[in-house]
This record gives C-alpha cells, structure tokens and sequence, in this order.
C-alpha cells in the first residue's frame, strides 16, 4: 500500500515536470521520442533483399544494430542450387549442399581440380561459362561466390524474390548466411556470428568437435530407432516424457549399453502404466 503511494507520488512528479516549460518539460519530452525512435529503428526489418539502408561510412561499429537471423534446417534433397562461381569458397558451400542432397549447377569459366572432379563424376552439373541472369532459371537457393563484386551484385539483382540468395562477399545482401558446421549421424550443430566475425564461428565449431565427438554418431542414430519404438509402444505421455529424458542423460549415453538400457527403461515404463490402469 505505502509503495504504492510513494510510486504514484513519483508519477506524479515526472508528469509535472513533462509538462512545465520551467522545469526542463520540453527537454524531457526530446529525450522521450528520441527513446522511442531509437526503439522502433531496432526493431525494424527490411522486407526487400538489398532495399535497406546500409550503415553509412564511418559509423560507429559498436552502435550498429539489426535484426536477428531466424535458424532453420533447410530440407534441400532434390532441390535445385546454383552455385555462381567455382574457387575455394564455391567448393565450401558445393561440398555442403552436396550433404543435403541439391541438385547443383554450377556456373563458372574456371574450377578448383575438385570441382571438376565432382563435374567429371556427374555428382554436380558444370556450365563452362560466366554468368548471366537466365542461370537462375528453377533454382531454389543461389550462392554468389565469385571473386568479382560487381559479378555477385549482379545475381542478387537477378534473383526474384522467392529464392533465397547467399552472397559470399556482402553479408548484409544476404537471405541466409551459412554456419560452421559439425555433422554427427542426425545431430547437426551450427554455430553463426551473423558474419561479425566468420573467424569465431570457425573456432567455436572446432572447440564444439571436441566435445561431441564421431561418438554422437551412433547414439543419435539409435535413439533415432528407440524414439520410433517409444512412440508406437509407449500411449501415455507422461511416460514418453520420463523415457526420452532418460535416454538423452549423459549417465546413459555413457553407460554404452544402450539396447539392454533401454528394453529395461521400456518394459518399467509398460509396468508402470498397467499398474495405472489396473488402479483406476
Ligand atoms: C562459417 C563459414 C561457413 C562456410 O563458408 O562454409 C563462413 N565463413 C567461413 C570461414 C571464413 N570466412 C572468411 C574467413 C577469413 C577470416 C575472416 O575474414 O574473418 C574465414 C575463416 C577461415 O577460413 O579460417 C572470410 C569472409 N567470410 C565472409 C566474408 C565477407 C564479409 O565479411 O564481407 C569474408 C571476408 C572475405 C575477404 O577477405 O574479402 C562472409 C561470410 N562467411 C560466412 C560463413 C557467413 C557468415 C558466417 C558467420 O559469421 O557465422 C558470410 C557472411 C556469408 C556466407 O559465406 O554465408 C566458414 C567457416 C567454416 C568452418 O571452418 O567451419
Ligand atoms: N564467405 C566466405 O566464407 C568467404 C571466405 C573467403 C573469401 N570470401 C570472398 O569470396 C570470394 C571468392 O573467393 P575464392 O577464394 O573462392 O576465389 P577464387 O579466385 O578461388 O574463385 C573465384 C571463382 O569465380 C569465378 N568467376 C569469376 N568471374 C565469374 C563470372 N563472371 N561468372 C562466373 N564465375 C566467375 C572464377 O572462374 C573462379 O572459379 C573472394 O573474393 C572473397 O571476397 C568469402
């Protein structure tokens, strides 16, 4: 009650001097708005690819703020990408999308030995040339990665809308930047700085290698298989919560005997539920 006094007290207070001349209210009320259009120029987002305003030259790095990338698992398996370029960046990004099973054309008049190889194999398509707009043709995603600026700007400007383009020189032009990747059997682990700092991400994904080791491997694979099984055989909720919680402990992972681990935690978890309805 009395801190509710003494709030309203300092309401009123700050309302007196907003409004009185005297006392700074004009100064105040500046401060104010100028709060609430730094707020609203935070929050705001550019809905066109390249439309927005880039920072002006010279501004402060630190004070600089955007809006935040959104993470997603793309499904890509039989999807068309266009790979603008064929040097050392361009067999980066090949090599990835070849993991997630696209089906890439790449355009370049030059290729890295390993990417004529991946050519020469039929495992990804190879125009011999330099690029032009109708090389966007179907595609689903598109990544700029040629060594010339003024080639890369030209496939942004020659991609519409729906595709998602990745640009290997202009971060800021990009739909998706691409993280550092560590791959475990169906773990993924990505790790992206939003392109402050391409170095760090790299660090940190080879910091996370260490930790989750090709030992992940196998265990997400079986608790791939074990999820499948708990899903058919186990009806009550609560009891899949309790058995994936425990299949996911470290003490488990560890323990190595996941099969005989698991039929135990399984057939206790069956009990318990006859006993509930046994109960009932
Ligand atoms: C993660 C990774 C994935 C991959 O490419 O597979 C990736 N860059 C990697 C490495 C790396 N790239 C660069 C260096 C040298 C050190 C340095 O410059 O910092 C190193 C480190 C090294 O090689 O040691 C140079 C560089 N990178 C970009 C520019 C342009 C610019 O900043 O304007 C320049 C300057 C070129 C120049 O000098 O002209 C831009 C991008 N690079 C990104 C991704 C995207 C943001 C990702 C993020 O920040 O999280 C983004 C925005 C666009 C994109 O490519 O999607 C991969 C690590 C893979 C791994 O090892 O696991
Ligand atoms: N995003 C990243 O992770 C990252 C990392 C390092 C460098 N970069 C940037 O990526 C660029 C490419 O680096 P790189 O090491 O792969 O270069 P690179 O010199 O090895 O390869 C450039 C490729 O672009 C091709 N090319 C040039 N003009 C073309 C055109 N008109 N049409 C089609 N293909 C064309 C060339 O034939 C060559 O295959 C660099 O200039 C740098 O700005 C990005």
């Amino acid at each position: 009650m009395k801190k509710k006094a003494v709030f309203d007290a300092r309401l009123l207070f700050f309302f007196i001097l907003l409004f009185s001349e005297r006392c700074g209210g004009q100064w105040l009320r500046q401060q104010f708005t100028a709060r609430v259009q730094a707020i609203k120029e935070k929050s705001r987002v550019r809905w066109s690819r390249g439309s927005g305003p880039k920072p002006a030259k010279g501004a402060s790095v630190l004070r600089e703020e955007k809006a935040m990338g959104y993470p997603v698992i793309l499904q890509l398996r039989g999807r068309r990408a266009v790979v603008v370029g064929g040097g050392k960046v361009a067999a980066r990004k090949i090599h990835g999308l070849l993991e997630a099973g696209a089906k890439i054309v790449m355009i370049a008049p030059e290729a890295e030995p390993e990417l004529q190889a991946l050519a020469a194999g039929g495992m990804i398509v190879w125009k011999k040339k330099r690029f032009d707009p109708d090389d966007l043709a179907g595609a689903f995603l598109v990544i700029a990665a040629t060594n010339d600026r003024k080639v890369n700007e030209a496939v942004t400007q020659a991609a519409s809308s729906g595709q998602l383009v990745n640009v290997v020189d202009d971060p800021e032009r990009c739909d998706f930047h691409v993280p550092a990747v560590i791959r475990r059997g169906p773990l993924t682990i990505a790790v992206s700085t939003g392109g402050a700092s391409p170095a760090v991400a790299r660090r940190i994904r080879r910091e996370l290698e260490e930790k989750y080791g090709e030992e992940y491997r196998p265990y997400l694979e079986f608790l791939q298989r074990a999820r499948g099984i708990v899903l058919r055989e186990v009806e009550d909720a609560e009891g899949r919560k309790r058995l994936f919680q425990a299949l996911a402990a470290d003490s488990f992972r560890q323990s190595g005997r996941w099969e005989e681990e698991f039929t135990r935690l399984l057939a206790k978890e069956k009990e318990r539920n006859k006993e509930g309805e046994r109960g009932r």
